[in-house]
Protein backbone atom coordinates (compact mmCIF):
# COMPACT_ATOMS: atom_id res chain seq x y z
CA UNK A 1 0.00 0.00 0.00
CA UNK A 2 0.90 3.59 -0.87
CA UNK A 3 1.94 5.63 2.18
CA UNK A 4 0.24 9.33 2.47
CA UNK A 5 3.06 10.59 1.83
CA UNK A 6 6.38 9.62 0.14
CA UNK A 7 9.75 10.97 0.66
CA UNK A 8 10.10 10.57 -3.66
CA UNK A 9 9.39 11.91 -5.57
CA UNK A 10 9.67 15.27 -3.97
CA UNK A 11 9.20 18.61 -5.19
CA UNK A 12 11.57 20.44 -5.39
CA UNK A 13 11.42 24.70 -5.05
CA UNK A 14 13.93 27.23 -4.99
CA UNK A 15 13.98 30.94 -5.21
CA UNK A 16 16.56 31.01 -8.33
CA UNK A 17 17.05 34.36 -10.93
CA UNK A 18 16.21 34.58 -14.74
CA UNK A 19 17.87 38.09 -16.06
CA UNK A 20 18.28 39.26 -12.79
CA UNK A 21 14.54 38.66 -12.06
CA UNK A 22 13.20 36.32 -9.24
CA UNK A 23 11.23 33.75 -9.64
CA UNK A 24 9.63 30.63 -7.97
CA UNK A 25 10.83 27.54 -9.87
CA UNK A 26 9.49 24.40 -9.05
CA UNK A 27 10.90 20.81 -9.93
CA UNK A 28 7.46 18.49 -9.47
CA UNK A 29 8.66 15.14 -10.37
CA UNK A 30 5.41 13.23 -9.45
CA UNK A 31 3.70 15.83 -12.11
CA UNK A 32 6.50 15.33 -14.30
CA UNK A 33 6.72 19.35 -14.63
CA UNK A 34 9.03 22.08 -14.00
CA UNK A 35 7.64 25.64 -13.59
CA UNK A 36 8.72 28.54 -12.69
CA UNK A 37 6.83 31.46 -11.44
CA UNK A 38 8.33 35.84 -11.08
CA UNK A 39 8.36 36.94 -7.70
CA UNK A 40 6.88 40.32 -6.88
CA UNK A 41 9.76 42.01 -4.66
CA UNK A 42 7.53 41.78 -1.48
CA UNK A 43 6.91 37.84 -1.83
CA UNK A 44 10.96 37.70 -2.34
CA UNK A 45 11.79 39.51 0.89
CA UNK A 46 9.31 37.00 2.83
CA UNK A 47 11.22 34.50 1.83
CA UNK A 48 14.83 35.15 2.03
CA UNK A 49 16.41 38.45 3.13
CA UNK A 50 18.94 37.79 0.55
CA UNK A 51 16.57 37.55 -1.44
CA UNK A 52 18.10 34.86 -4.21
CA UNK A 53 18.38 31.47 -2.57
CA UNK A 54 16.24 29.41 -0.22
CA UNK A 55 15.72 25.88 -1.52
CA UNK A 56 12.79 23.89 0.01
CA UNK A 57 12.60 20.33 -0.42
CA UNK A 58 8.94 20.20 0.40
CA UNK A 59 7.16 17.00 1.50
CA UNK A 60 3.57 18.27 1.13
CA UNK A 61 3.30 17.05 -2.54
CA UNK A 62 -0.26 17.13 -2.93
CA UNK A 63 -1.60 20.41 -1.87
CA UNK A 64 1.40 21.81 -4.08
CA UNK A 65 0.51 19.58 -6.80
CA UNK A 66 -3.18 20.68 -6.67
CA UNK A 67 -2.35 24.40 -6.77
CA UNK A 68 0.01 24.03 -9.71
CA UNK A 69 -2.63 22.42 -11.63
CA UNK A 70 -4.29 26.09 -11.33
CA UNK A 71 -1.03 28.31 -12.17
CA UNK A 72 -1.86 29.71 -15.62
CA UNK A 73 -1.13 32.76 -14.23
CA UNK A 74 0.87 35.91 -16.07
CA UNK A 75 4.50 35.59 -16.10
CA UNK A 76 4.20 32.03 -15.00
CA UNK A 77 5.85 28.90 -17.30
CA UNK A 78 5.39 25.30 -17.06
CA UNK A 79 7.23 22.65 -19.45
CA UNK A 80 6.57 18.91 -18.86
CA UNK A 81 9.57 16.84 -18.31
CA UNK A 82 9.17 15.03 -20.94
CA UNK A 83 9.31 18.64 -23.34
CA UNK A 84 12.80 19.46 -21.67
CA UNK A 85 15.59 19.03 -24.38
CA UNK A 86 18.82 19.43 -22.29
CA UNK A 87 20.08 20.50 -19.29
CA UNK A 88 23.51 22.16 -18.70
CA UNK A 89 25.88 24.28 -16.94
CA UNK A 90 25.49 27.68 -17.79
CA UNK A 91 27.81 29.20 -20.53
CA UNK A 92 28.70 32.45 -18.48
CA UNK A 93 29.50 35.30 -21.20
CA UNK A 94 31.13 38.71 -20.07
CA UNK A 95 28.01 40.69 -20.21
CA UNK A 96 26.79 39.28 -16.53
CA UNK A 97 30.49 38.47 -15.30
CA UNK A 98 31.25 42.62 -15.59
CA UNK A 99 27.47 43.79 -14.54
CA UNK A 100 27.57 45.29 -10.85
CA UNK A 101 25.34 42.46 -9.84
CA UNK A 102 27.24 39.78 -10.03
CA UNK A 103 31.01 41.08 -9.78
CA UNK A 104 30.95 40.03 -5.93
CA UNK A 105 30.97 36.62 -7.01
CA UNK A 106 34.09 34.89 -8.06
CA UNK A 107 31.91 32.33 -10.01
CA UNK A 108 28.26 32.34 -10.58
CA UNK A 109 26.40 29.10 -10.47
CA UNK A 110 23.77 28.95 -13.05
CA UNK A 111 22.29 26.16 -15.48
CA UNK A 112 20.80 26.52 -18.20
CA UNK A 113 17.24 24.42 -19.75
CA UNK A 114 16.27 24.08 -23.17
CA UNK A 115 12.66 23.19 -23.70
CA UNK A 116 10.07 22.83 -26.55
CA UNK A 117 8.33 25.84 -27.50
CA UNK A 118 5.43 25.25 -29.77
CA UNK A 119 5.06 27.99 -32.99
CA UNK A 120 2.39 28.28 -35.88
CA UNK A 121 1.85 25.50 -38.19
CA UNK A 122 3.45 22.59 -35.90
CA UNK A 123 6.75 24.44 -35.88
CA UNK A 124 8.66 23.62 -32.60
CA UNK A 125 11.95 25.57 -31.63
CA UNK A 126 14.31 25.40 -28.55
CA UNK A 127 13.27 27.69 -26.42
CA UNK A 128 16.24 28.21 -23.17
CA UNK A 129 16.09 29.81 -20.25
CA UNK A 130 19.31 30.26 -17.58
CA UNK A 131 18.71 29.62 -13.89
CA UNK A 132 21.00 31.82 -11.78
CA UNK A 133 21.53 30.30 -8.41
CA UNK A 134 23.78 32.18 -5.41
CA UNK A 135 25.74 29.13 -4.36
CA UNK A 136 27.38 26.71 -6.41
CA UNK A 137 25.69 23.46 -3.87
CA UNK A 138 22.46 24.65 -5.16
CA UNK A 139 23.41 25.04 -8.67
CA UNK A 140 24.24 21.46 -9.01
CA UNK A 141 21.41 20.14 -6.49
CA UNK A 142 19.48 21.35 -9.23
CA UNK A 143 21.47 19.95 -11.90
CA UNK A 144 21.37 16.70 -10.63
CA UNK A 145 17.53 16.79 -10.01
CA UNK A 146 16.53 17.66 -13.73
CA UNK A 147 19.32 15.46 -14.93
CA UNK A 148 18.30 12.69 -13.11
CA UNK A 149 14.40 13.42 -14.38
CA UNK A 150 15.57 12.97 -18.08
CA UNK A 151 17.74 10.11 -17.29
CA UNK A 152 14.52 8.47 -16.30
CA UNK A 153 13.03 9.02 -19.86
CA UNK A 154 14.57 5.73 -21.06
CA UNK A 155 12.60 6.08 -24.13
CA UNK A 156 14.54 8.81 -25.61
CA UNK A 157 17.55 7.83 -28.16
CA UNK A 158 21.00 7.89 -26.66
CA UNK A 159 23.14 6.75 -30.06
CA UNK A 160 21.41 7.17 -33.55
CA UNK A 161 22.73 6.19 -37.23
CA UNK A 162 22.54 8.96 -39.45
CA UNK A 163 22.47 8.73 -43.59
CA UNK A 164 22.60 12.03 -45.30
CA UNK A 165 21.52 12.18 -48.97
CA UNK A 166 23.58 14.64 -50.13
CA UNK A 167 21.84 15.51 -53.38
CA UNK A 168 18.05 14.89 -52.58
CA UNK A 169 15.93 18.31 -52.74
CA UNK A 170 17.90 20.98 -53.03
CA UNK A 171 20.82 19.40 -52.17
CA UNK A 172 21.55 21.28 -48.97
CA UNK A 173 21.30 17.70 -47.00
CA UNK A 174 24.76 18.01 -45.49
CA UNK A 175 24.67 21.81 -44.61
CA UNK A 176 20.93 20.92 -43.01
CA UNK A 177 22.63 18.65 -40.67
CA UNK A 178 25.13 20.26 -39.55
CA UNK A 179 24.03 23.53 -38.99
CA UNK A 180 20.90 22.62 -37.36
CA UNK A 181 20.52 19.30 -36.40
CA UNK A 182 24.18 18.34 -35.23
CA UNK A 183 24.31 21.39 -32.38
CA UNK A 184 20.84 20.50 -30.82
CA UNK A 185 21.97 16.39 -31.12
CA UNK A 186 24.82 16.84 -29.00
CA UNK A 187 23.57 19.45 -26.53
CA UNK A 188 21.06 16.44 -26.02
CA UNK A 189 23.93 14.22 -25.24
CA UNK A 190 22.86 12.09 -28.41
CA UNK A 191 26.01 10.47 -30.02
CA UNK A 192 25.45 10.00 -33.64
CA UNK A 193 27.47 8.08 -36.45
CA UNK A 194 27.04 10.30 -39.74
CA UNK A 195 27.18 8.25 -43.19
CA UNK A 196 27.40 10.69 -45.74
CA UNK A 197 25.72 8.29 -48.80
CA UNK A 198 27.69 8.23 -52.12
CA UNK A 199 25.48 6.54 -54.09
CA UNK A 200 21.75 5.59 -54.62
CA UNK A 201 20.75 2.62 -52.49
CA UNK A 202 23.98 3.57 -50.11
CA UNK A 203 22.00 3.54 -47.17
CA UNK A 204 19.88 0.73 -47.97
CA UNK A 205 22.36 -1.94 -48.61
CA UNK A 206 24.70 -0.36 -45.26
CA UNK A 207 21.38 -1.21 -43.59
CA UNK A 208 22.01 -5.29 -44.16
CA UNK A 209 25.65 -5.04 -42.87
CA UNK A 210 25.72 -2.75 -40.00
CA UNK A 211 24.97 -3.40 -36.07
CA UNK A 212 21.27 -2.27 -35.42
CA UNK A 213 21.97 -3.34 -31.43
CA UNK A 214 24.94 -0.49 -31.02
CA UNK A 215 21.61 1.77 -31.90
CA UNK A 216 18.15 3.54 -30.62
CA UNK A 217 17.50 4.84 -33.98
CA UNK A 218 18.09 5.72 -37.37
CA UNK A 219 17.87 8.71 -38.89
CA UNK A 220 17.54 9.69 -42.70
CA UNK A 221 18.31 13.58 -44.17
CA UNK A 222 16.62 13.47 -47.04
CA UNK A 223 13.13 13.59 -48.65
CA UNK A 224 11.01 10.53 -49.37
CA UNK A 225 13.43 8.67 -51.84
CA UNK A 226 16.00 8.67 -49.23
CA UNK A 227 13.47 7.45 -45.97
CA UNK A 228 12.10 4.98 -48.28
CA UNK A 229 15.94 3.61 -49.13
CA UNK A 230 16.10 3.30 -45.08
CA UNK A 231 12.54 1.80 -44.70
CA UNK A 232 13.69 -1.00 -47.64
CA UNK A 233 17.25 -1.76 -45.61
CA UNK A 234 15.54 -1.99 -42.67
CA UNK A 235 12.32 -3.78 -43.07
CA UNK A 236 14.85 -6.12 -45.64
CA UNK A 237 17.36 -6.45 -42.66
CA UNK A 238 14.78 -7.60 -40.34
CA UNK A 239 12.79 -10.10 -42.08
CA UNK A 240 16.32 -11.36 -43.19
CA UNK A 241 17.19 -11.61 -39.46
CA UNK A 242 13.71 -13.47 -38.93
CA UNK A 243 13.83 -15.62 -42.21
CA UNK A 244 10.46 -14.62 -43.73
CA UNK A 245 10.73 -14.74 -47.62
CA UNK A 246 9.46 -10.96 -48.50
CA UNK A 247 8.42 -12.77 -51.66
CA UNK A 248 5.76 -14.46 -50.20
CA UNK A 249 2.66 -11.68 -50.37
CA UNK A 250 1.01 -13.53 -47.67
CA UNK A 251 3.86 -13.04 -45.25
CA UNK A 252 3.13 -12.40 -42.22
CA UNK A 253 6.52 -9.60 -41.65
CA UNK A 254 8.11 -9.22 -38.57
CA UNK A 255 7.93 -5.56 -37.38
CA UNK A 256 10.86 -3.23 -36.56
CA UNK A 257 11.14 -2.11 -33.25
CA UNK A 258 13.99 0.15 -33.96
CA UNK A 259 12.62 3.99 -34.92
CA UNK A 260 13.22 5.87 -37.48
CA UNK A 261 13.90 9.74 -37.84
CA UNK A 262 13.17 11.99 -40.55
CA UNK A 263 15.05 14.98 -41.10
CA UNK A 264 13.39 16.65 -44.04
CA UNK A 265 15.82 18.11 -47.07
CA UNK A 266 13.90 16.26 -50.07
CA UNK A 267 11.45 18.01 -52.57
CA UNK A 268 7.93 16.63 -51.02
CA UNK A 269 8.71 15.50 -47.76
CA UNK A 270 5.64 14.18 -47.51
CA UNK A 271 6.20 11.39 -45.09
CA UNK A 272 7.72 13.93 -42.79
CA UNK A 273 5.15 16.55 -43.38
CA UNK A 274 2.12 13.80 -42.66
CA UNK A 275 3.61 12.42 -39.44
CA UNK A 276 4.83 15.71 -37.92
CA UNK A 277 2.53 18.50 -39.78
CA UNK A 278 5.86 20.03 -41.11
CA UNK A 279 8.53 19.55 -42.92
CA UNK A 280 11.27 21.71 -40.53
CA UNK A 281 14.41 20.17 -40.01
CA UNK A 282 14.89 21.62 -36.33
CA UNK A 283 11.15 20.05 -35.71
CA UNK A 284 12.17 16.56 -36.25
CA UNK A 285 15.71 17.01 -34.68
CA UNK A 286 13.56 17.94 -31.49
CA UNK A 287 11.18 14.88 -32.07
CA UNK A 288 14.19 12.32 -32.16
CA UNK A 289 15.60 13.82 -29.06
CA UNK A 290 12.02 13.24 -27.10
CA UNK A 291 12.25 10.28 -28.36
CA UNK A 292 8.75 10.20 -30.16
CA UNK A 293 7.32 7.07 -31.08
CA UNK A 294 4.56 6.93 -33.73
CA UNK A 295 4.02 3.30 -35.59
CA UNK A 296 2.99 3.10 -39.20
CA UNK A 297 1.37 1.22 -41.70
CA UNK A 298 3.92 -0.51 -44.41
CA UNK A 299 2.01 -1.28 -47.47
CA UNK A 300 4.21 -4.38 -49.94
CA UNK A 301 3.98 -4.45 -53.93
CA UNK A 302 4.06 -7.80 -55.43
CA UNK A 303 4.18 -8.92 -58.78
CA UNK A 304 2.96 -12.22 -58.64
CA UNK A 305 5.73 -14.00 -56.11
CA UNK A 306 7.92 -11.54 -57.05
CA UNK A 307 8.26 -8.99 -54.07
CA UNK A 308 9.00 -5.57 -55.87
CA UNK A 309 8.89 -2.67 -53.33
CA UNK A 310 7.60 -1.44 -50.02
CA UNK A 311 5.59 2.14 -50.14
CA UNK A 312 4.50 4.27 -47.46
CA UNK A 313 3.01 7.12 -49.42
CA UNK A 314 1.96 7.50 -52.70
CA UNK A 315 1.63 4.68 -54.95
CA UNK A 316 -0.06 6.08 -57.72
CA UNK A 317 -0.68 4.65 -61.03
CA UNK A 318 -1.64 7.48 -63.82
CA UNK A 319 -1.27 10.90 -63.34
CA UNK A 320 1.10 10.50 -60.62
CA UNK A 321 2.42 7.76 -62.45
CA UNK A 322 3.15 9.67 -65.69
CA UNK A 323 3.94 13.12 -63.11
CA UNK A 324 6.90 11.36 -61.96
CA UNK A 325 8.07 9.63 -65.23
CA UNK A 326 7.83 12.88 -66.62
CA UNK A 327 10.15 14.79 -63.94
CA UNK A 328 12.68 11.96 -63.91
CA UNK A 329 14.49 13.66 -66.91
CA UNK A 330 14.28 17.14 -65.31
CA UNK A 331 15.83 16.20 -61.71
CA UNK A 332 18.22 19.45 -62.31
CA UNK A 333 14.93 21.45 -62.05
CA UNK A 334 15.14 20.29 -58.04
CA UNK A 335 11.62 20.17 -57.06
CA UNK A 336 10.42 22.48 -59.40
CA UNK A 337 10.87 19.26 -61.41
CA UNK A 338 7.62 17.84 -60.33
CA UNK A 339 5.57 21.00 -60.69
CA UNK A 340 6.75 21.78 -64.62
CA UNK A 341 5.86 17.92 -64.85
CA UNK A 342 2.28 18.18 -63.52
CA UNK A 343 1.47 20.70 -65.81
CA UNK A 344 2.74 18.84 -68.52
CA UNK A 345 1.40 15.66 -67.61
CA UNK A 346 -1.86 17.78 -67.05
CA UNK A 347 -2.16 19.24 -70.45
CA UNK A 348 -1.86 15.61 -71.72
CA UNK A 349 -4.34 14.48 -70.31
CA UNK A 350 -4.39 10.53 -70.37
CA UNK A 351 -6.52 7.99 -69.03
CA UNK A 352 -5.87 4.36 -68.56
CA UNK A 353 -8.11 1.29 -68.30
CA UNK A 354 -7.50 -1.58 -66.21
CA UNK A 355 -9.44 -3.80 -63.67
CA UNK A 356 -9.01 -2.91 -59.45
CA UNK A 357 -10.11 -5.61 -57.14
CA UNK A 358 -10.04 -4.79 -53.42
CA UNK A 359 -10.92 -6.34 -49.73
CA UNK A 360 -12.48 -3.20 -47.57
CA UNK A 361 -9.97 -2.89 -44.36
CA UNK A 362 -13.73 -4.12 -42.32
CA UNK A 363 -12.40 -3.85 -38.79
CA UNK A 364 -11.30 -0.12 -39.17
CA UNK A 365 -13.62 2.72 -37.48
CA UNK A 366 -13.29 5.40 -40.12
CA UNK A 367 -13.82 6.31 -43.16
CA UNK A 368 -12.31 8.24 -45.81
CA UNK A 369 -14.85 10.70 -46.03
CA UNK A 370 -15.66 11.22 -42.06
CA UNK A 371 -13.64 14.60 -41.89
CA UNK A 372 -11.77 12.82 -39.25
CA UNK A 373 -7.94 13.59 -39.35
CA UNK A 374 -5.27 11.33 -38.17
CA UNK A 375 -3.82 13.51 -34.92
CA UNK A 376 -1.70 12.68 -32.15
CA UNK A 377 -2.20 9.68 -29.87
CA UNK A 378 -5.44 8.86 -32.96
CA UNK A 379 -7.87 6.81 -31.28
CA UNK A 380 -9.10 5.51 -34.15
CA UNK A 381 -6.14 3.74 -35.40
CA UNK A 382 -5.60 2.54 -31.05
CA UNK A 383 -9.11 1.38 -31.62
CA UNK A 384 -9.17 0.00 -35.52
CA UNK A 385 -5.74 -1.91 -34.63
CA UNK A 386 -6.75 -3.47 -31.83
CA UNK A 387 -9.93 -4.72 -33.80
CA UNK A 388 -7.65 -5.98 -36.30
CA UNK A 389 -5.48 -7.59 -33.58
CA UNK A 390 -8.68 -9.65 -32.26
CA UNK A 391 -9.97 -10.80 -35.76
CA UNK A 392 -6.43 -12.12 -36.76
CA UNK A 393 -6.26 -13.85 -33.46
CA UNK A 394 -10.03 -15.48 -34.32
CA UNK A 395 -9.24 -16.28 -37.57
CA UNK A 396 -6.16 -17.89 -36.45
CA UNK A 397 -3.75 -15.56 -39.17
CA UNK A 398 -6.24 -17.21 -41.80
CA UNK A 399 -7.56 -13.74 -41.65
CA UNK A 400 -5.29 -12.73 -44.28
CA UNK A 401 -5.54 -14.98 -47.15
CA UNK A 402 -9.35 -15.14 -46.69
CA UNK A 403 -11.18 -14.84 -50.37
CA UNK A 404 -14.24 -13.46 -49.46
CA UNK A 405 -15.85 -10.08 -50.22
CA UNK A 406 -13.70 -8.68 -53.53
CA UNK A 407 -14.96 -5.53 -55.07
CA UNK A 408 -13.87 -5.75 -58.56
CA UNK A 409 -14.63 -1.97 -60.90
CA UNK A 410 -13.21 -2.39 -64.41
CA UNK A 411 -12.72 0.89 -66.01
CA UNK A 412 -11.30 3.77 -67.64
CA UNK A 413 -9.17 6.12 -65.07
CA UNK A 414 -7.20 9.04 -65.01
CA UNK A 415 -5.72 8.22 -61.87
CA UNK A 416 -5.28 5.02 -59.26
CA UNK A 417 -4.09 6.11 -56.10
CA UNK A 418 -3.62 3.92 -52.81
CA UNK A 419 -2.06 6.26 -49.93
CA UNK A 420 -1.54 4.61 -46.08
CA UNK A 421 -1.21 7.96 -44.83
CA UNK A 422 -2.70 11.59 -45.73
CA UNK A 423 0.23 12.37 -48.18
CA UNK A 424 -0.13 15.80 -46.91
CA UNK A 425 2.94 17.66 -47.76
CA UNK A 426 3.62 21.80 -48.89
CA UNK A 427 1.83 21.39 -52.11
CA UNK A 428 -1.39 20.20 -50.69
CA UNK A 429 -1.65 20.28 -47.16
CA UNK A 430 -4.35 18.01 -46.00
CA UNK A 431 -3.08 15.27 -48.84
CA UNK A 432 -4.83 12.82 -51.18
CA UNK A 433 -6.71 11.38 -48.37
CA UNK A 434 -7.02 13.78 -45.70
CA UNK A 435 -8.88 11.25 -43.05
CA UNK A 436 -6.09 8.66 -43.72
CA UNK A 437 -4.68 7.00 -40.93
CA UNK A 438 -0.73 6.18 -40.11
CA UNK A 439 -1.54 3.49 -38.28
CA UNK A 440 -4.66 1.84 -38.52
CA UNK A 441 -3.92 -1.58 -40.86
CA UNK A 442 -5.73 0.10 -44.27
CA UNK A 443 -4.93 2.58 -47.07
CA UNK A 444 -7.52 4.33 -49.18
CA UNK A 445 -7.86 3.53 -52.62
CA UNK A 446 -8.63 6.69 -54.66
CA UNK A 447 -10.53 5.73 -58.45
CA UNK A 448 -10.60 8.99 -60.41
CA UNK A 449 -12.45 7.40 -63.66
CA UNK A 450 -12.17 9.04 -66.94
CA UNK A 451 -13.13 12.78 -66.68
CA UNK A 452 -12.60 16.12 -68.78
CA UNK A 453 -9.70 18.28 -68.56
CA UNK A 454 -11.72 20.53 -66.52
CA UNK A 455 -13.40 18.74 -63.83
CA UNK A 456 -10.41 16.44 -63.31
CA UNK A 457 -8.71 20.05 -62.85
CA UNK A 458 -11.54 20.82 -60.43
CA UNK A 459 -10.54 17.26 -58.68
CA UNK A 460 -6.76 18.77 -58.70
CA UNK A 461 -7.87 22.23 -57.12
CA UNK A 462 -9.32 20.57 -54.45
CA UNK A 463 -6.08 19.29 -52.83
CA UNK A 464 -5.04 23.08 -52.31
CA UNK A 465 -8.20 24.11 -50.26
CA UNK A 466 -10.46 22.77 -47.26
CA UNK A 467 -12.96 21.74 -50.19
CA UNK A 468 -13.68 18.06 -50.51
CA UNK A 469 -11.88 16.19 -53.49
CA UNK A 470 -14.09 12.96 -53.46
CA UNK A 471 -17.33 15.26 -53.75
CA UNK A 472 -17.52 14.82 -57.67
CA UNK A 473 -19.40 11.81 -59.37
CA UNK A 474 -16.43 10.41 -61.44
CA UNK A 475 -14.09 10.40 -57.94
CA UNK A 476 -14.55 7.36 -55.47
CA UNK A 477 -12.41 5.76 -52.52
CA UNK A 478 -12.31 2.73 -50.28
CA UNK A 479 -10.36 1.89 -46.72
CA UNK A 480 -8.76 -1.17 -47.66
CA UNK A 481 -6.87 -4.08 -46.58
CA UNK A 482 -5.28 -4.62 -50.07
CA UNK A 483 -5.86 -4.32 -53.94
CA UNK A 484 -4.83 -5.71 -57.15
CA UNK A 485 -4.51 -4.06 -60.33
CA UNK A 486 -4.61 -5.46 -63.75
CA UNK A 487 -4.06 -3.03 -66.79
CA UNK A 488 -6.22 -3.75 -69.33
CA UNK A 489 -3.73 -4.41 -72.20
CA UNK A 490 -2.10 -6.74 -69.66
CA UNK A 491 -4.86 -8.88 -69.60
CA UNK A 492 -4.91 -9.59 -73.31
CA UNK A 493 -1.40 -10.10 -74.18
CA UNK A 494 -1.14 -12.33 -71.02
CA UNK A 495 0.57 -15.43 -71.80
CA UNK A 496 2.04 -18.37 -69.98
CA UNK A 497 5.49 -16.53 -70.21
CA UNK A 498 7.19 -16.16 -66.57
CA UNK A 499 8.21 -12.89 -67.18
CA UNK A 500 4.72 -11.43 -68.11
CA UNK A 501 5.78 -7.43 -67.87
CA UNK A 502 8.60 -7.91 -70.85
CA UNK A 503 6.89 -9.86 -72.75
CA UNK A 504 3.73 -7.07 -72.90
CA UNK A 505 6.21 -4.39 -73.28
CA UNK A 506 7.46 -5.77 -75.99
CA UNK A 507 4.62 -6.96 -77.97
CA UNK A 508 3.64 -2.97 -77.13
CA UNK A 509 6.81 -1.97 -78.77
CA UNK A 510 5.73 -3.80 -81.77
CA UNK A 511 2.53 -2.21 -81.87
CA UNK A 512 3.67 0.69 -81.85
CA UNK A 513 6.11 0.80 -84.20
CA UNK A 514 3.63 -0.58 -86.93
CA UNK A 515 1.37 2.34 -86.31
CA UNK A 516 3.47 5.41 -85.75
CA UNK A 517 0.72 7.60 -85.56
CA UNK A 518 -1.44 5.12 -82.68
CA UNK A 519 -1.48 6.19 -78.93
CA UNK A 520 0.18 2.82 -77.87
CA UNK A 521 2.65 4.43 -75.53
CA UNK A 522 0.38 5.68 -73.93
CA UNK A 523 -1.91 2.52 -73.21
CA UNK A 524 -0.21 1.52 -70.02
CA UNK A 525 0.88 4.31 -67.51
CA UNK A 526 3.42 3.15 -64.72
CA UNK A 527 3.35 3.01 -61.07
CA UNK A 528 4.89 5.71 -58.87
CA UNK A 529 5.72 4.38 -55.60
CA UNK A 530 6.95 6.54 -52.76
CA UNK A 531 8.55 8.51 -55.42
CA UNK A 532 10.44 5.55 -57.55
CA UNK A 533 8.60 3.95 -60.67
CA UNK A 534 8.09 0.55 -60.79
CA UNK A 535 8.98 -1.95 -63.46
CA UNK A 536 5.73 -3.73 -63.25
CA UNK A 537 2.08 -2.58 -63.79
CA UNK A 538 -0.12 -5.61 -62.83
CA UNK A 539 0.42 -5.32 -59.23
CA UNK A 540 -1.35 -6.64 -55.98
CA UNK A 541 -0.86 -4.49 -52.69
CA UNK A 542 -0.99 -5.24 -49.18
CA UNK A 543 -0.95 -3.05 -45.84
CA UNK A 544 1.07 -4.47 -43.05
CA UNK A 545 -0.43 -2.53 -39.71
CA UNK A 546 2.10 -0.79 -37.68
CA UNK A 547 5.47 -2.24 -39.44
CA UNK A 548 7.41 0.80 -38.81
CA UNK A 549 8.11 3.21 -36.01
CA UNK A 550 8.90 7.08 -36.50
CA UNK A 551 10.34 9.51 -34.10
CA UNK A 552 7.14 11.23 -34.16
CA UNK A 553 3.93 11.44 -32.73
CA UNK A 554 1.29 12.43 -35.41
CA UNK A 555 0.13 15.78 -36.14
CA UNK A 556 -1.13 17.75 -32.69
CA UNK A 557 -4.36 18.92 -32.50
CA UNK A 558 -4.00 22.62 -31.64
CA UNK A 559 -0.73 24.32 -30.75
CA UNK A 560 -0.48 25.56 -27.62
CA UNK A 561 0.81 29.16 -28.22
CA UNK A 562 2.06 31.35 -30.93
CA UNK A 563 4.62 33.11 -32.59
CA UNK A 564 3.38 36.44 -30.78
CA UNK A 565 3.89 34.91 -27.30
CA UNK A 566 6.29 31.85 -27.83
CA UNK A 567 7.71 32.52 -23.54
CA UNK A 568 3.97 31.09 -22.35
CA UNK A 569 3.80 27.83 -22.68
CA UNK A 570 0.65 26.05 -20.78
CA UNK A 571 0.22 23.50 -18.85
CA UNK A 572 -0.17 20.48 -20.39
CA UNK A 573 -3.89 19.89 -18.76
C1 LIG B 1 -3.78 23.74 -59.92
C2 LIG B 1 -2.95 23.22 -58.83
C3 LIG B 1 -3.26 21.85 -58.42
C4 LIG B 1 -2.26 21.33 -57.46
C5 LIG B 1 -2.56 19.96 -57.03
C6 LIG B 1 -1.50 19.48 -56.14
C7 LIG B 1 -1.71 18.08 -55.69
C8 LIG B 1 -0.47 17.64 -55.03
C9 LIG B 1 -0.61 16.32 -54.38
C10 LIG B 1 0.73 15.89 -53.94
C11 LIG B 1 0.71 14.51 -53.42
C12 LIG B 1 2.06 14.07 -53.09
C13 LIG B 1 2.08 12.67 -52.71
C14 LIG B 1 3.47 12.24 -52.37
C15 LIG B 1 4.21 11.54 -53.13
C16 LIG B 1 5.58 11.16 -52.77
O1 LIG B 1 5.63 9.82 -52.40
C17 LIG B 1 6.51 11.31 -53.98
C18 LIG B 1 7.96 11.19 -53.54
O2 LIG B 1 8.36 12.29 -52.83
N1 LIG B 1 6.35 12.58 -54.61
C19 LIG B 1 5.84 12.71 -55.80
O3 LIG B 1 5.56 11.77 -56.48
C20 LIG B 1 5.66 14.12 -56.31
C21 LIG B 1 4.26 14.33 -56.74
C22 LIG B 1 4.08 15.77 -57.08
C23 LIG B 1 2.80 16.00 -57.76
C24 LIG B 1 2.71 17.41 -58.23
C25 LIG B 1 1.49 17.60 -59.04
C26 LIG B 1 1.39 18.98 -59.55
C27 LIG B 1 0.16 19.12 -60.39
C28 LIG B 1 0.12 20.40 -61.10
C29 LIG B 1 -1.07 20.46 -62.03
C30 LIG B 1 -1.10 21.77 -62.69
C31 LIG B 1 -2.32 22.01 -63.51
C32 LIG B 1 -2.35 23.43 -63.93
C33 LIG B 1 -3.40 23.69 -64.92
C34 LIG B 1 -3.53 25.08 -65.33
N1 LIG C 1 24.76 9.81 -52.79
C1 LIG C 1 23.74 9.64 -53.60
N2 LIG C 1 23.87 9.81 -54.92
C2 LIG C 1 22.83 9.68 -55.76
N3 LIG C 1 21.58 9.34 -55.35
C3 LIG C 1 21.39 9.16 -54.03
C4 LIG C 1 22.46 9.30 -53.10
N4 LIG C 1 21.95 9.05 -51.87
C5 LIG C 1 20.65 8.77 -52.02
N5 LIG C 1 20.30 8.82 -53.32
C6 LIG C 1 18.98 8.63 -53.93
O1 LIG C 1 18.40 9.88 -54.25
C7 LIG C 1 16.99 9.72 -54.38
C8 LIG C 1 16.25 10.99 -54.08
O2 LIG C 1 16.57 11.43 -52.83
P1 LIG C 1 15.62 12.20 -51.83
O3 LIG C 1 14.40 11.45 -51.57
O4 LIG C 1 16.48 12.50 -50.65
O5 LIG C 1 15.29 13.57 -52.57
P2 LIG C 1 14.15 14.02 -53.53
O6 LIG C 1 13.85 12.98 -54.54
O7 LIG C 1 14.55 15.35 -54.04
O8 LIG C 1 12.92 14.24 -52.58
P3 LIG C 1 11.48 13.53 -52.48
O9 LIG C 1 11.75 12.07 -52.47
O10 LIG C 1 10.92 14.06 -51.20
O11 LIG C 1 10.69 13.95 -53.67
C9 LIG C 1 16.64 8.60 -53.46
O12 LIG C 1 15.86 7.67 -54.14
C10 LIG C 1 17.97 7.98 -53.03
O13 LIG C 1 17.97 6.59 -53.25
CA1 LIG D 1 -3.23 3.60 -42.67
Amino acid sequence: MQPEYLPFPALLCSVLSISRQHYEVTLDPGRALLSWRKLRPRSVKGRTRAGICLTRVLHRARGLAKSFSRQITSGSVTVPLTEIVSVEEAEIDGKYCNSMKWQHMCKPHAFTVRYIKRMKKHRWRCGEVTFWCSEEQMCCHWLQALNDALNQQTHRPKHLLVYINPYGGCKKGKQIYEKKVAPLFSAAGIAADVVVTEYANHARDNLYDVNLEKYDGIVCVGGDGMFSEVLHGLIGRVQKDSHIDHNNPSACLSRCSIRIGIVPAGSTDCVCYATVGINDPVTSALHIILGDCQPLDVCSIHHKKNFLKYSVSLLGYGFYGDVLKGSENNRWLGPARYDFSGFKTFLTHHWYEGTVSFQPAKWVIGSPRDNKPCTSGCHVCRQSSKQLQELQKEQNCRFEHSEEEWTTIKGKFMAINAVSLSCACPRSPKGLSPAAHLADGSADLILVRKCSRLNFLRHLIRHTSKKDQFEFPFVEVYRVKNFQFTPKHFEEYDTESTDIGNVSKKNFAQICTDHPSCVCSHVNSSWNCDGETLDQTAIEMRVHCRLIHLFARGIEDAPLTDDSNPSKILPME
